[in-house]
């Protein structure tokens, strides 16, 4: 069973969004009928992952279009101008984001009336979550082919068919193999502070009915040292020119400790995450979230009052430390600058 991260509604102009934060206890959907509504669900993580952060930008600038009356287009296009660069507040990091309301607002600007605008707005973010699933699915064709069967992943947070149209990215391979009865298995980091892989992953790779194993954080060099681990796969909130890639806190030392095993680290990722107005992983803006993630667990606090506390939520691996690049053109090794650049704007593969 596949099931939505976010689901616009024609009929109702309703925007169905899963509510991630109460996984895996609950599958609770919520119903944003507001742009604000929209905001507040990304800021929240209710949704989260960079491709379906992007998918739910995409519709709140449709939710706002909706509601709008106005027949002057210039004021309606100002208008909507304004609410993209409210939404681009709601996170820093994920560049998905940033991409998606841009080519909302790029297909607008085209229109002739309101009207036409308005319909542009809905095509657009209906069309950026349909490639979506078409990229991941791609994506997850060109990361089985590094993977044979039998074999153990390891990855963190959760780039899963849930922080996506639908497949994921890291774990696209998982529901490929699935689909051709390719056995392969998965160690889940748990993925503190906000438990993503232990909520997030071991729930998703329990419903595909694939073997996961869930380990703290502290276990990882362990794991890899000892249990035969074939790749690390890791998803991405923002690769950079020079292929330096911004992922969930804890990503950069799983890549560390996969080199010092000789284990190959990947990155799956759409073309979408590849920023390349950002030279190197230095320039992506690191979002930092509210201490009580760190001092508090599920609303337990865990730490004395007052504690100091440093809560980024991603880190950066540094380029020469990834083998490859998974993407829906195809696998990219080597020169990242070169080959990202060559191939971001153009339709040929690898
Ligand atoms: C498929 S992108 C997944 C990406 O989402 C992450 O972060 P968050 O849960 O804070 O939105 C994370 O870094 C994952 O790799």
């Amino acid at each position: 069973m596949t099931i939505q991260s976010v689901e616009w509604n024609q009929e109702t102009n309703v925007l169905r969004i899963l509510d991630q934060r109460q996984l895996p206890h609950k599958v609770i959907f919520v119903d944003a009928v507001s742009i604000e509504e929209v905001w507040e669900a990304i800021t929240f993580l209710k949704v989260r992952g960079a491709p379906a952060i992007g998918i739910a930008a995409a519709f709140g600038l449709v939710l706002w279009s909706e509601e709008k009356q106005s027949n002057q287009l210039e004021l309606f296009l100002d208008e909507l101008r304004a609410k993209r660069d409210y939404l681009a507040t709601s996170r820093p990091t994920a560049v998905n984001l940033f991409w998606a309301i841009d080519r909302v607002i790029e297909a607008a600007i085209k229109a002739k009336s309101v009207e036409e605008a308005k319909k542009r707005c809905v095509f657009e973010a209906i069309a950026i979550q349909e490639e979506d699933r078409n990229t991941c699915r791609k994506i997850g064709e060109f990361g089985l082919e590094l993977l044979e069967e039998g074999d153990t992943v390891l990855t963190i947070c959760n780039a899963g068919g849930i922080a996506t149209a639908q497949y994921g990215t890291a774990l696209a391979p998982f529901y490929l193999a699935k689909e051709r009865d390719i056995e392969l298995k998965a160690y889940a980091c748990e993925t503190r502070p906000v438990l993503q892989g232990a909520r997030l992953t071991a729930w998703e790779l329990q419903q595909l009915g694939t073997d996961v194993t869930l380990i703290t954080d502290s276990m990882a060099a362990h794991v890899l040292k000892t249990k035969n681990i074939t790749a690390v796969i890791v998803g991405a909130d923002r690769i950079a020119a020079n292929g330096d890639t911004a992922n969930k806190i804890g990503t950069y030392g799983l890549a560390i400790l996969a080199t010092a095993h000789d284990i190959p680290f990947y990155v799956a990722a759409p073309f979408s995450t590849i920023d390349l107005n950002t030279s190197t992983g230095e320039d992506i803006p690191i979002e930092e979230r509210a201490p009580q993630e760190v001092t508090h667990l599920q609303g337990v606090a865990l730490a004395p009052d007052g504690t100091k506390v440093f809560n980024p939520a991603f880190d950066v691996v540094p380029n020469e430390l990834i083998s490859g690049i998974i993407t829906e053109k195809g696998l990219i090794e080597g020169d990242f600058e070169k080959k990202l650049q060559a191939l971001k704007n153009d339709s040929v593969h690898v």
